[in-house]
């Protein structure tokens, strides 16, 4: 196991932000933190990375507590994407090149070139997609076992950004690291991920790999028998159910996540009233 997340509680100021929260990840899988704004996503991974001391639980990163050691083993993108300010792109190369003794310098190269990232160009001035494919570059190229990258496809136009998701998969999968994401963006987390977890208020709702979750769920029509097992959400016409019946049709990774997602509260959209 690379990530053993055990009852990890935080609260900020005595509110609790997450609320014992447990998910594992095995080596090789590209695993997603999905969940609405605010949910608790950045706070889950500030505490994987040790900026953040949780105030109760466990987290273990390669079957070990979090020691300096640990952490040259893992590669970050902050959701923030926070710059020294006079730092150039070869400044940067220079730092991820000491703290991680496999950078690929070569990798990193033919990133920048590929994508017209100016190295010698203060990074602070990149435009925010720049700066996210520049960190990009310098978490692949840093060779790390661990990447924990939040939002990695933020502010990339829809090219760059399969592209983007089309690196991530290879690095996961010609290597055998393992990648954690955070986002909220359904459609290209089901591309790229092997397993997941949903998390709300600061709870984890369900996780599970890709593959069983969709072998789990089933969409019964109203007014259909609901089979045994746990009935999760309503939808216009039909009902998603956890079964292991063979019934109704196989849930869509959108519908199960949507669903996880409206089980604890209606959702309700907001209108400007008039
Ligand atoms: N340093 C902090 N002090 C106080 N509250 C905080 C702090 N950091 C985060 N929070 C609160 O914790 C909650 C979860 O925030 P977090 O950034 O983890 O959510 P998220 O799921 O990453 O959201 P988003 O998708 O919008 O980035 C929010 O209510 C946020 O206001």
């Amino acid at each position: 196991m690379i990530v053993e997340v055990k009852d990890l509680v935080k609260s900020f100021n005595s509110k609790p932000i997450l609320n014992k929260i447990n998910f594992n990840v095995n080596e090789g899988e590209i695993f997603s933190l999905i969940g609405p704004n605010g949910a608790g996503k950045t706070t889950t991974l500030r505490c994987l990375y040790g900026e953040l001391k949780p105030n109760n639980g466990e987290i273990k990163l390669f079957s070990e507590k979090i020691t300096p050691k640990i952490k040259a083993k893992v590669s970050v993108m902050t959701e923030d994407r926070l710059t020294f300010s006079n730092f150039k792109g070869s400044d940067y190369l220079k730092i991820w090149s000491m703290l991680y003794p496999n950078f690929n310098e070569e990798t990193f190269s033919n990133f920048v070139l590929h994508y017209n990232l100016d190295i010698n160009q203060k990074v602070e001035r990149y435009s925010m997609g720049m700066k996210t494919l520049f960190y990009l570059a310098l978490t692949i190229s840093s060779n790390a076992d661990l990447l924990l990258l939040d939002e990695p496809t933020q502010n990339l136009d829809p090219v760059i950004r399969s592209e983007a998701l089309k690196i991530l998969r290879n690095y996961a999968n010609e290597t055998n690291k393992t990648i954690i994401i955070s986002s909220h963006e359904i459609y290209e987390l089901e591309e790229i991920s092997s397993s997941f977890a949903i998390i709300k208020e600061g709870k984890i709702l369900y996780t599970d790999d890709m593959d069983s979750a969709k072998e789990k769920h089933r969409m019964i029509r109203k007014g259909e028998p609901i089979p045994s097992g746990e009935v999760v959400a309503n939808f216009e016409e039909e009902v998603l159910v956890k079964t292991e019946e063979e019934i109704g049709r196989f849930a869509t990774f959108n519908e199960i996540v949507l669903g996880y997602l409206r089980s604890i509260q209606t959702f309700t959209p907001f209108e400007i009233k008039k």
